[in-house]
This record gives structure tokens, C-alpha cells and sequence, in this order.
């Protein structure tokens, strides 16, 4: 049996924009998802994902057919892509490919709602899967698989922002296929949770749409890399301040992409009225999660009177990424 755990992540800037080969800034946050594996010999697949909106269940499946639980198959589908295509990418790494696994999965990250769910599961769900094979897979070799898992059930569309942030912890700066890890300082984050969740694939292919149907949208994309390097310089700086500013700015460029929801930008609004140095949207949007800078518990306590904001948290910068959790 293998156990491996990977963190989720706020994007400080330049999520969306990044898929198009601008700069972004994420920073994996502590909050895990752990994934344990274990290797079986009948080459069937099991997997045990309780936090699954399917309302939690069991599903077994492989070899011989369709998965024996009594949901519709597309909604299996999306529930599991992630959990296959790190599967996939273990048989693929071991040259096994028909060994089976039982995985269980376990996860403090909720789902689709910007903080990096599926990029964790991935992650977690490779090392497992290839340290349960014996095999020994660098921290980039893991994020490059785990983008290929993100990018296959995107639907050909991904950066490689969320997989590296989760593998290798801390802040990151993603630009193409240019990752590198950089020195931050450990941000005051507050995170307002609204309790939904949006898909990541469709959004992405709802900014593309937009990007391809007006040249402003292209243009706003582009502004978003601009800010990011702005954003880059003030993080250098240490100044919380301009960090603050330049996030209300990038959500309102998200928002002109239609990314965004009312309860997204009402917990924006409570944040930053309650004092924060800034608030956006993090991650694909649609609903989920909003990122606020605050030193002071003003943003939470706001949050938490704000109509439609159904959890908030302080979010501490996790400067490990992938881990081991078999000893
Ligand atoms: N605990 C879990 N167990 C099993 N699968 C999970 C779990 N958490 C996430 N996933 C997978 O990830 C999918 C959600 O990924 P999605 O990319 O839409 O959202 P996210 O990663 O949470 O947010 P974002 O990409 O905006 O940061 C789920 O539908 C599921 O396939
Ligand atoms: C929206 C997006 O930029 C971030 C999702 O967390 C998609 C991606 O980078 O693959
Ligand atoms: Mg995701």
C-alpha cells in the first residue's frame, strides 16, 4: 500500500490567462488530498471516493465493462476522469499497463471550487500509484504527468499552473511550459467559500470562446499577463499593498470574462469593505471560492455575515508539495 498527499492552491494572479500562455501565480494552500493505493492482481479498478458530489459512493469497475453503480455514466465520468487519468498515467510510467489498484481518496480540498481539487487528486493519485509500483517519479516528472491528466479531461486545455503548484508547494510562477518556484512571503489569505462549484473544462472553453469571438476579450487576456508581471514585482517587494490592488483588479478582468458569479463578487465586495487589501475569484470560477488579502480577522468575520458564503478560513502557504504518508 502507497500513501501520498498533495495541497490544493489560490491563484494570487493569473488564472485563465495562463491557459494562453500568459503568466500566473498560484500558491498551494493547507488544505490536502490524500490518495492511498494499493496494487491488485485481477486488473480491476476500485475506487473509494467519499467526497465525490455524487453524494459519496463506491464504484467498481475495469476489465469487462461499465462501472456497477446506479448513476448515469456521463456523471461517473466526470466524477472519476481525474482519479482514471492518474491511474492511466501510473500503468502508463510502470509499463503495467493492466495491473488493478484500490484507491481511496480523502480530501479537505472542496471540490470544483477553485482551490485545486482535481490537480491534488491527480498528483497524489500518481506518486501513490507509482511508488505502489516501485517506481520512483522526480517531483517534475510527477507534475508533468499530472498536467497530462488535467489537460486530457479539460478537454485538450490546461495549463500546467495547478499540477506544479500541487507538486512542488509554495508560490510558483507558471508562464508556457516555464515553472519555476519562487521566494514568498507566507500571505495573510482568507478564503470565502459559497459552498458551489464550477467545471473547470467548461469555463475554459467559455473564455476561448469569448477570446476567439471579440478582440477585447483578447486583449483582456493579455492585460492579465500584464498585471501579473506587475504582480510579480510587488510580490518581490513584499507589498502587500499593491498585491491587494492588483488582485481587485485581476478579478474584475476575470469577471469581463465571464467567470464570475453573484456570490462570488458579493464575497469579493464583503471582503474588501470589511478592510481586506484586496479580494478576487481564485481558480476557473463560476462559483466556489474567492481569495482575500487580510492580516486582521475583519474579512473572515465579514464572510461570515455575507448572504451566500457558507464557510470561510484562514489559508496558510504550504511550502511542501507532493508528500509521502506511508513513512
Ligand atoms: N476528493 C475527491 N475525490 C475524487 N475526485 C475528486 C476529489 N476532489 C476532486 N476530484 C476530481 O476533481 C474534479 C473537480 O475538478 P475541477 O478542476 O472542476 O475543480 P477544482 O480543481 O476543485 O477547481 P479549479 O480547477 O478551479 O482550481 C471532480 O469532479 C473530481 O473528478
Ligand atoms: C482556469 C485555470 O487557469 C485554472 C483552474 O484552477 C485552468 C488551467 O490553468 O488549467
Ligand atoms: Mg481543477
Amino acid at each position: 500500500m502507497a500513501v501520498s498527499s498533495a495541497p490544493g492552491k489560490v491563484y494570487l494572479f493569473g488564472e485563465h490567462a495562463v491557459v494562453y500562455g500568459e503568466p500566473a501565480v498560484p500558491c498551494a494552500i493547507e488544505r490536502r488530498a490524500t490518495v492511498e493505493v494499493s496494487a491488485r492482481s485481477d486488473g480491476r479498478l476500485r475506487v473509494d471516493a467519499g467526497d465525490l458530489t455524487l453524494d459519496g459512493f463506491t464504484v467498481e469497475y475495469g476489465g469487462d465493462g461499465a462501472p456497477d453503480v446506479d448513476v448515469p455514466q456521463s456523471l461517473v465520468q466526470a466524477a472519476t476522469g481525474y482519479v482514471d487519468g492518474a491511474v492511466a498515467q501510473a500503468r502508463d510510467a510502470a509499463d503495467s499497463p493492466d495491473v488493478g489498484f484500490d484507491v481511496a481518496i480523502e480530501s479537505a480540498i472542496p471540490l470544483g471550487a477553485g482551490l485545486g481539487s482535481s490537480a491534488a487528486v491527480a498528483v497524489a493519485g500518481i506518486d501513490a500509484a507509482t511508488r505502489e509500483l516501485g517506481i520512483e517519479l522526480s517531483t517534475e516528472e510527477l507534475a508533468k504527468r499530472a498536467y497530462r491528466v488535467e489537460r486530457e479531461v479539460q478537454s485538450g486545455e490546461a495549463s500546467r499552473a495547478d499540477t506544479f503548484c500541487s507538486a512542488m508547494g509554495g508560490a510558483v510562477r507558471v508562464e508556457g511550459d516555464d515553472c519555476r518556484r519562487l521566494d514568498a512571503p507566507n500571505l495573510p489569505f482568507v478564503i470565502g467559500y459559497d459552498g458551489g462549484a464550477g467545471d473547470t473544462g467548461e469555463l475554459v472553453a467559455g473564455v476561448r470562446a469569448l477570446r476567439e469571438e471579440y478582440d477585447f476579450a483578447a486583449d483582456t487576456v493579455e492585460a492579465i499577463g500584464d498585471l501579473v508581471r506587475r504582480g510579480e514585482r510587488a510580490l518581490d517587494e513584499g507589498d502587500i499593498a499593491e498585491l491587494g490592488r492588483l488582485m481587485d483588479v485581476n478579478h474584475g478582468l476575470l469577471s469581463a470574462l465571464g467567470v464570475s458569479s453573484r456570490s462570488l463578487d458579493a464575497m469579493v465586495w464583503a471582503a474588501r469593505e470589511a478592510g481586506a487589501h484586496g479580494a478576487k475569484l481564485t481558480g476557473a470560477g463560476g462559483g466556489g471560492c474567492i481569495v482575500a488579502l487580510d492580516e486582521s480577522e475583519a474579512s473572515r468575520t465579514a464572510l461570515g455575515y455575507t448572504p451566500g458564503c457558507v464557510e470561510s478560513f484562514r489559508a496558510e502557504l504550504d511550502f511542501e508539495g507532493v508528500r509521502r504518508e506511508d513513512g
